[in-house]
């Protein structure tokens, strides 16, 4: 009979009964990955049960169909009782936090193929502190080949059984994000899991603005699971953009107009390495390299609502956040400044556009949240157009800033989000306007994004939630003047307007009509734990 390493007897009891798991205030994990306990144990159906050594001790151990429980194997007293049977609680380990399984082995020189059997080492997904996941091992020692391989092979069938897990996925990597380090986040933090986890993959390192664009048009995705991005917010817009495009030309929509786009199928993972990396962080709540990473792996999908701008009736591009006026002028201003170091670009373009702050005169017309199901009643009874119209809202002025959010987007300037009370899926927008105020003013809104404080609380900000927004600059306002640096209040070129759409820069001559798709896309992503002060207290939203 094999024995483990420390003299236990090996043994595999394929269905055996279960012993009673003590009471969850009782358990005590010695051990950071074990959670306590998990809630209906009785209807777990027992797989296997056999022995290994866990740490330092020899352990009874169960795997279940739900979650793998051990106990350590107290020696016994000659009276029977165990003497401190009360220190050695059972922990154990849910199933779906396994993320890979392999045989444990060392090897000496002279053993370069095979190699001395020790027994299997689980790879699990850890949650760490808010939001924050962590990839760790826990060795089963078992030095009998035939035990480890039925306990293999049952973990491997396990793994098997988590259809929603990607096998293949294809990779587009900027190499140009940031400090051009996106290849290095990938190649040291990303790669190494992937690989442990059996995923196959194919990288695309992009040559140009644009590429992953154009590759994502013609390219087989067929094979693949899923599609990552490696980049910062410009970069990952782009490649959302071109995944519903593609949608939408599989789909037969017309793309000239979309005003009823199609869901795109395969999911999109986000691994953040740009200067700035909103939409990881409004999707993970933590702009976090492997915690984006675990989320891919283990199939972690949120479905997200996505925006559609479009001008005097023609589609321009899909997006999930926008920003005009201050927003868009800084991002003018930066984009011109390319050749800083990125944080000095940003610094440089805030403060230069703050120094020239001056007020957009345009006309905003919204449809609030909730009215547009409304508005189809009423059209379905026969009201006329402009009765059906009166849903929306118009509101017109001189602002400094109008900002358009399907999502949080959480960033370091703003941890609890620029549109703090908008969900990744919650089918609305948040429209969040400052109207003309001083400078001063104008500056202490901002700086209150960075706090805990209300930063809608001015009266010159005002917040809606909506479905639909159409933003009409007006025409009267200064032509452009080429001898002029940054073009009349920043403005990007000729006679056209900066959009600042998820941080790429879009110029657009008139309005802009921007639509909310709920749930549009699959992102990988789990579900965010909500911040201790997460909603602030606002009139409107
Ligand atoms: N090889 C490349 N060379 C130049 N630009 C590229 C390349 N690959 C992708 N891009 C473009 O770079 C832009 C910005 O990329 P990304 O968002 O990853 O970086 P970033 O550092 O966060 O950018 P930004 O400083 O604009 O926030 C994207 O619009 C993308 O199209």
């Amino acid at each position: 009979m094999p024995r483990g390493r420390r003299g236990g007897r090996v043994s595999a009891l394929e269905g055996g009964s279960e012993e009673e798991a003590p009471s969850a205030a009782d358990a005590v994990p010695s051990v950071l990955w074990a959670s306590r306990r998990l809630p209906g144990t009785a209807a777990d159906q027992i797989l296997l049960r056999g022995i290994f050594e866990i740490g330092r001790d020899s352990c009874d151990v169960v795997l279940s169909e739900r979650a793998l429980r051990w106990r350590p194997i107290q020696p016994e007293s000659p009276t029977g009782d165990s003497k401190d049977g009360f220190l050695h609680k059972e922990e154990c380990l849910e199933l779906k936090d396994i993320f890979s399984v392999k045989l444990k082995r060392r090897y000496s020189v002279q053993q370069q193929r095979s190699g001395t059997l020790l027994g299997i080492t689980l790879f699990i997904c850890l949650k760490k502190e808010q939001n924050k996941l962590k990839d760790s091992t826990l060795d089963l020692i078992n030095l009998s080949e035939d035990h480890c391989d039925v306990w293999f092979r049952q973990f491997k069938k396990i793994l098997a059984g988590f259809s929603n897990r990607p096998k293949s996925l294809k990779i587009l990597l900027n190499p140009q994000s940031h400090k051009k380090e996106a290849a290095q986040v990938y190649y040291e933090k990303v790669e190494p899991l992937l690989k442990i986890s059996g995923i196959k993959t194919d990288v695309t390192i992009t040559e140009y603005e644009g590429h992953a664009l154009s590759l994502l048009k013609e390219c087989e995705l067929q094979g693949f699971d899923g599609v990552v991005c490696v980049g910062g917010d410009g970069f990952t817009s782009e490649v959302a953009h071109a995944l519903l495009l593609r949608a939408q030309k599989n789909a037969g929509v017309e793309t000239d107009s979309i005003l009823t786009p199609v869901p795109a199928r395969p999911p999109l993972g986000v691994i953040p390495a740009g200067s700035t990396n909103v939409l990881a962080h409004s999707l993970h709540g933590i702009p976090h390299v492997v915690t984006a990473t675990l989320h891919i792996i283990m199939g972690h999908i949120q479905q997200v609502d996505v925006c559609t701008f479009s001008t005097t009736g023609k589609f321009l591009r899909f997006g999930f956040s926008a920003m005009f006026g201050f927003g868009g002028r800084a991002l003018a201003l930066a984009e011109k400044h390319r050749w800083m170091p990125p944080n000095q670009r940003k610094d440089f373009a805030i403060i230069k556009a703050l120094a020239k702050l001056k007020p957009e005169d345009c006309e905003i017309s919204f449809l609030p949240f909730n009215s547009s199901q409304d508005l189809e009643e009423r059209r379905a009874q026969g009201f006329p157009k402009s009765g059906c119209d009166a849903q929306w809202q118009m509101i017109q002025g001189q602002f400094l800033n109008v900002s358009i959010m399907a999502i949080p987007c959480l960033c370091s300037v703003a941890p609890r989000g620029l549109a703090p009370n908008t969900r990744l899926n919650n089918g609305s927008m948040a429209l969040i306007i400052a109207r003309n105020t001083s400078r001063p003013e104008f500056i202490k809104h901002l700086k209150r994004y960075a706090n805990v404080k209300n930063q809608f609380n001015f009266p010159f900000v005002e917040t809606y939630t909506v479905e639909e927004v159409k933003v009409y600059p007006k025409s009267n306002s200064s032509r452009h003047n080429p001898e002029e640096e940054d073009g009349p209040r920043g403005r990007a070129s000729g006679n056209s307007f900066p959009w600042n759409i998820d941080g790429d820069l879009m110029e657009v001559a008139s309005e802009v009509h921007v639509r909310v798709h709920p749930r549009l896309i699959n992102l990988y992503g789990g579900s965010m734990e909500e911040m201790n002060d997460s909603k602030v207290t606002c009139n409107c939203l």
